[in-house]
């Protein structure tokens, strides 16, 4: 990907996410505002529907006590009538606040209500004068009975009207916060799921690069840098475990001449063969290959043995032969030929990767000197 490609696909993704988010901060204060509406509506139900019981029953109340003292005379019921009618007022005027059809019925209604309570007094004026069954006949008139029937059905259906408009609130938050509660849902959803590519994507591009710094592009197998990581390591890891580690140097021989002659595509071509037979040769999970170098190779095993070590780079050599690949150049053999140092650091020796490199490589030198196609194992002179 180029850098200006690259930088536009980063800028529309954060365009993405802002905008991703700014949607995702909106639903959930959609959720918040429709939530909070449907508690208040659920809670302004609950009051008017136990103001509309506590005016009903009042109403009720007061009718009966306004008998009871055309029949008994007794004071306590007119006093307890009083009484039902400022809570009766208290409640119709706790009504009008929560709605403003409460206040309307109570206005419109005024005179319908002065004509109750103008029937009421009368009877109670009866009472006074000791016309007991003239009182309890004005309650029990049609004319008081029908105007008393008014009213109730007036106040019920009043209040049956605000509970179905309240209901109809009710259920429009519900829907909403509901609708925008998946909305989120599957926000969140689709953010997972960006997550897990991002991460995944991420995850393979950083073991594409390490891949791409640590391999030789040209033969597969592992380069300079990794060469000297392992090196390092599997020198420490020998020491730890007490096991001997072989470390050879290879090149191929004449490898200029043949790229002369034969020219650099052609001379790539040996290069990734020869990387193939490398592979193919290490099969233990302690074996690894690299191309250090132009036309150099390296091996570092850990081995039982210096026979064992020798015997595997013998192994090589054998392998190459075999692919009898012609090579003018090389005036000895006609063919592809490798020459090979070996160096192994026992367990009992205490040696650092680039002396064993150096032993190795003084080795190689060695065996170029003795005439090419030949490995020559490292014997330190002081020892
Ligand atoms: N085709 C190709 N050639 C390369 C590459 N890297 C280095 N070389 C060539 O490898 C050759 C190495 O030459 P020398 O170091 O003189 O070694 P040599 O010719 O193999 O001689 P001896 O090692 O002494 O046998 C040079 O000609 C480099 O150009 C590569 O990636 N591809």
């Amino acid at each position: 990907m180029s850098i200006k490609k690259g930088k536009s696909t980063q800028r529309a993704l954060l365009v993405l996410l802002t905008l991703a988010m700014f949607i995702t901060i909106a639903t959930a204060f959609a959720i918040y505002y429709h939530l909070e509406r449907y508690a208040k509506v659920t809670d302004k139900m609950y009051k008017v529907q136990s103001l509309a019981n506590k005016i009903v029953y009042f109403d009720e109340a007061l009718t009966m006590s306004a008998r009871m003292y055309a029949y008994e005379k007794d004071l306590q019921w007119y006093s307890r009538y009083q009484s039902l009618v400022i809570q009766l007022d208290h409640a119709l005027n706790q009504a009008s606040h929560e709605a403003s059809s409460i206040h309307d019925l109570i206005e419109k209604n005024e005179p319908l209500n002065q004509k109750l309570i103008s029937i009421e007094e009368r009877s109670f004026a009866d009472v006074r004068n000791n016309r007991l069954q003239q009182a309890q006949q004005t309650l029990k008139s049609p004319e008081y009975q029908a105007l008393k029937q008014r009213y109730t059905n007036l106040v019920i259906l009043t209040f049956q009207d605000i509970h179905n408009q309240l209901q109809e609130q009710q259920n429009n938050h519900r829907d909403w916060y509901q609708t925008f509660l998946w909305v989120l849902g599957l926000q969140v959803l689709g953010f997972v799921l960006v997550w897990f590519y991002l991460v995944n994507f991420l995850r393979l591009n950083v073991s594409r690069l390490s891949n791409l710094i640590t391999t030789d592009d040209l033969t597969g197998l592992g380069n300079r840098r990794s060469f000297d990581d392992i090196l390092q390591r599997e020198l420490r890891r020998s020491i730890r475990d007490g096991k001997m580690l072989m470390l050879a140097v290879i090149d191929i021989d004449y490898f200029k001449k043949y790229n002369d002659y034969y020219g650099h595509p052609k001379g790539d071509q040996v290069l990734t063969m020869f990387g193939k037979l490398i592979e193919q040769t290490l099969r233990r999970a302690n074996e690894f290959g690299f191309r250090i170098g132009g036309e150099e190779f390296a091996v570092i095993a850990s081995v039982d043995s210096v026979e064992d070590g020798t015997a595997s780079i013998e192994y090589l050599m054998l392998k190459l032969h075999k692919k009898q690949m012609e090579h003018k150049g090389n005036a000895e053999t006609g063919q592809v030929t490798m020459s090979a140092g070996i160096a192994f650091h026992h367990a009992d020796e205490i040696m650092t990767d680039e002396e064993l490199y150096s032993a190795a490589d003084k080795a190689l030198y060695v065996a170029k000197e003795r005439g090419r196609n030949q490995w020559v194992q490292y014997i330190d002179d002081k020892s």
